[in-house]
């Protein structure tokens, strides 16, 4: 749909050739990424070598490009059930300290969301296969693909011995789909360290809202995920021989699940919107201005009827107002057969989108304060623990920071439109303490399209958008180069 409106200057145009020329093997480094099962949701130790070994495989990869990498021991990781299992590595790499050039720092994460071809993937979720341009695999969008993206733009400037316009630094994790443990205290620890001499941190773990047309991302959710547990005895029943007498762990936690929202999305929390900051006109007149096919955008999500008519509705629903989803049951039979148990321990898996200016500690006590009221008004016999699992912060980022225009010049070049300004409803964790803690500015600047499916059955990356991407961000470095002469 679109095409560079001006031919790119000097290096890039080499740099652009060299990434066309070399799309094959960029494609067959994803292959081998994606083939590792670095999933950091599920806690077991044959996934945590896993991740030990994707950790190995991306330094491996960054000291191929001649950085610098410290690969930082993250300690463990405690589990409710006092397991413990080790935290991957935190990678910190550096090439380039010259201090005439920019230092952006790129942030990324190399563990994927759980998946198994019984989930209903067409594919093998660990095997990358290309069907049309489209690269299936658990990780291709979330996120290796756009961590592979800046490496190759950084490789493509290095096999040419261009030089680098800026110094470039890594930081990259694999516990993101986790909640990015260990990773606020390193970066703390790391403020006056590696961050000090850090210009901007770039960011690229989200998507575009559109299937064709790149976007810029100045604002995310946060979250607070919920447990509840509903315990009887440790032990499952015959449903024969113990129904009909017991109060039975799931119907009171499906009664509790049931209590959280309403069919029109509200959250049945009481006091859960009084923080939400007020809408205000300028706000409403940037909804206007992005372009979303309503139509389309439900059709390609294959969802009947949406909540919400309207763009400007569905945007504000999605990026501005918090929004409650019920994820699952450990636990509970869902196996599939008909077995006739009764389920002695149940844990319903809830979460809370957070935005501007909720309190994350306000919430935890709101929804514990309404989780017991209504379990109080069952008069069960089960013991009911709510724990909040989780808490991560919404981000905001400051449009007017310089990475901002020099992302807008880089898609101008390699796209030939302006991008949409948008903000993201998912969340990444660590986005507002790098911000806060090293006093950096944080832009997103995604990669993929709106239907790559992230943290669902059939994950894609358009190989289009992983070698346009890798061109985009070897733009960007130059954009930065240039605009650091004027700061
Ligand atoms: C781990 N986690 C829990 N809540 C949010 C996350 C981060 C993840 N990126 C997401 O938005 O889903
Ligand atoms: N892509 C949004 C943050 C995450 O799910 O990894
Ligand atoms: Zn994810
Ligand atoms: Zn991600």
């Amino acid at each position: 749909m679109f095409s560079a409106s001006t031919p790119p200057p000097g290096p890039l145009e080499k740099v652009f050739q060299y990434i066309d020329l070399h799309q094959d093997e960029f494609v067959q480094t994803l292959k081998e990424w994606v083939a590792v099962e670095s999933d950091s949701v599920q806690p077991v130790p044959r996934l945590r070598r896993e991740l030990h070994r994707m950790a190995s495989l991306a330094a491996d990869r960054l000291r191929g490009l001649g950085a610098r990498v410290a690969s930082v021991d993250a300690g463990f990781q405690q589990l409710p059930d006092g397991q413990t299992l080790p935290i991957p590595p935190i990678l910190l790499a550096e090439l380039g300290s010259d201090p005439k050039k920019p230092t952006v720092c790129f942030y990324g994460h190399v563990d994927v969301q759980p998946a198994r071809q019984a989930d209903g993937w067409l594919t093998d979720p660990y095997t990358l296969t290309e069907v049309d341009g489209k690269l299936y695999g658990r990780g291709t969008t979330d996120n290796k693909g756009p961590v592979l993206a800046w490496i190759n733009a950084v490789s493509a400037f290095k096999a040419l011995d261009e030089d680098l316009p800026v110094n470039v630094k890594f930081l990259i994790e694999g516990m993101e789909e986790a909640g990015s443990l260990a990773l606020e205290e390193l970066v703390r620890k790391e403020k006056s360290g590696f961050f000090s001499s850090v210009d901007c941190i770039v960011i690229s773990d989200n998507l575009w809202i559109s299937r064709r047309k790149p976007a810029l991302i100045y604002g995310t959710r946060g979250n607070s995920y919920f447990t509840v547990e509903v315990k009887c005895r440790d032990q499952d029943f015959h449903s024969g021989t113990f129904g009909g007498i017991l109060n039975e762990p799931m119907a009171d936690l499906v009664a509790l699940l049931g209590s959280l929202v309403d069919e029109s999305g509200r959250i049945l929390v009481p006091g859960i919107y009084e923080r939400v900051a007020p809408v205000t006109e300028e706000e409403k007149r940037m909804y206007e201005a992005i372009d979303l096919d309503v139509g389309e955008f439900r059709s390609s999500s294959q969802v009947k009827r949406l909540l919400f008519d309207t763009k400007e509705e569905l945007l504000m629903h999605l990026w501005r107002y918090p929004s409650l989803s019920i994820h699952g049951i450990e636990g509970a039979f869902h196996e599939p057969g008909a077995k006739t148990v009764i389920p002695g321990r149940v844990t319903g898996k809830f979460s809370i989108r957070l935005v501007p200016h909720m309190d994350m500690s306000v919430v935890e006590t709101q929804v514990k304060q309404h989780l017991e009221y209504i379990f109080s008004k069952r008069n069960s016999s089960n013991q009911m623990t709510v724990s909040m699992a989780l808490g991560l912060h919404p981000w905001i980022a400051n449009i007017s920071d310089h990475q901002y225009l020099a992302a807008k010049r880089a898609i101008k070049t390699v796209f030939g439109t302006e991008p949409d300004m948008i903000r993201d409803g998912s969340t990444i964790p660590i986005a507002k303490t790098l911000q806060d803690t090293t006093q950096k500015s944080v832009i997103m600047l995604p990669l993929g399209a709106v239907d790559d499916g992230e943290h669902s059955q059939n994950e894609k990356i358009n190989r289009w958008n992983y070698i346009q991407g890798s061109k985009l961000f070897a733009a960007f470095f130059l954009e930065m180069a240039k605009l650091r002469s004027s700061w």
